[in-house]
């Protein structure tokens, strides 16, 4: 049985654990890492079949035979290179940290080397599937359109930054509009869907993002438009929010245990 090691309990990591734990994932829940031991507790207190070790990174990528990173973007450079040296493979959530060029040469050539595997899911966002098959020819633009409340973008740098009291916006509002590279440095916890756009489209620097606040939303809402020699398709996904992380879409685990499933059932429908 798959054994698998969930790097960062949050929002998503929680969601993740409780799916191996009651069986939707054949998988071996192993072993567990936070930084805060309050998240670490309340995970482990949701589960009612397994048991995991809570191991740091080192220890855990001996152990298991994949690491599901769900934790912030700055882990993906501890948590990504340290799996893929021990031959232990890795699901990377907080994609936008492959903006970083370097780090996502540098990934890929140890993968290669250790002959492991970095997967990646859809996360969010939905029309993955359309894009890859499209990048088989010409893509000629990628956009995304992410258009979210208050609570789904207060605290990120670009807000931050700009001094922009977010709270006291009264009607929609463009933020941002730029490329996908300025977007997931601007936003790190707000668009990873635009790195995983970008990894399966047409690159960073290409993909262009705009990113909306509308305080009359309850939804997190992705809007994707992609023109190409297969000739074009837009889709839109109106998320509801994760309880406890609003800046977090439901789908974005859903996606990751999807991808879980995927690895260890026989029959696989989609792209
Ligand atoms: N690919 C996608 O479509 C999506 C990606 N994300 C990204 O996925 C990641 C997880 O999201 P959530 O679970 O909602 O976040 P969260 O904030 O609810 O949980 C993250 C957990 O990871 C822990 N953590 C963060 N950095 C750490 C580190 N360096 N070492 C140890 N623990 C660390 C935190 O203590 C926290 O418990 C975030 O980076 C988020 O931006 C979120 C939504 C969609
Ligand atoms: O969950 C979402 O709506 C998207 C998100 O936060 C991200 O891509 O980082």
């Amino acid at each position: 049985m798959l054994k698998i090691g969930v790097f960062g309990c949050g929002a998503i990591g929680g969601e993740i654990c409780r799916a191996i734990d009651n069986g939707q994932i054949e998988a071996e829940l192993y072993a567990i890492y936070d930084r805060h031991d309050e998240s670490l507790n309340r995970v482990k207190s949701s589960l009612e079949n397994f048991d995991p070790q809570i191991m740091e990174i080192v220890e855990m990528v001996r152990e298991v035979d994949l690491v599901v990173e769900c934790a912030s973007q700055q882990a993906v450079y501890e948590v990504v290179p340290t799996a893929l040296h021990a031959k232990c493979d890795v699901m990377v959530v907080s994609v936008g940290a492959f903006a970083d060029t370097q780090l996502l040469e540098m990934t890929e050539n140890i993968a290669r080397e250790k002959n492991c595997r970095i997967y990646v899911p859809s996360g969010a966002i939905c029309g993955i599937d359309g894009l890859i098959s499209a990048s088989a020819a010409g893509l000629h633009s990628v956009t995304l359109t992410t258009e979210k409340p208050p609570g789904g973008l207060r605290g990120a740098p670009f807000v931050l930054e700009n001094n922009i009291d977010i709270d006291s916006i009264t009607g929609r509002t463009v933020l941002f509009e730029g490329s996908a590279t300025e977007a997931v440095q601007a936003f790190p916890a707000n668009v990873n869907v635009a790195a995983t756009l970008s990894l399966a489209g047409i690159g960073f620097d290409n993909t262009r993002v705009r990113i909306v606040v509308n305080p009359a939303l309850t939804r997190n809402i992705h809007e994707i438009a992609v023109e190409g020699e297969f000739g074009r398709f837009t889709s839109r996904v109106e998320n509801v929010p994760s309880p406890t992380n609003p800046k977090t879409s439901y789908l974005a685990p859903l996606s990751v245990i999807s991808t879980l499933k995927k690895l260890t059932q026989s029959f696989n429908v989609g792209t």
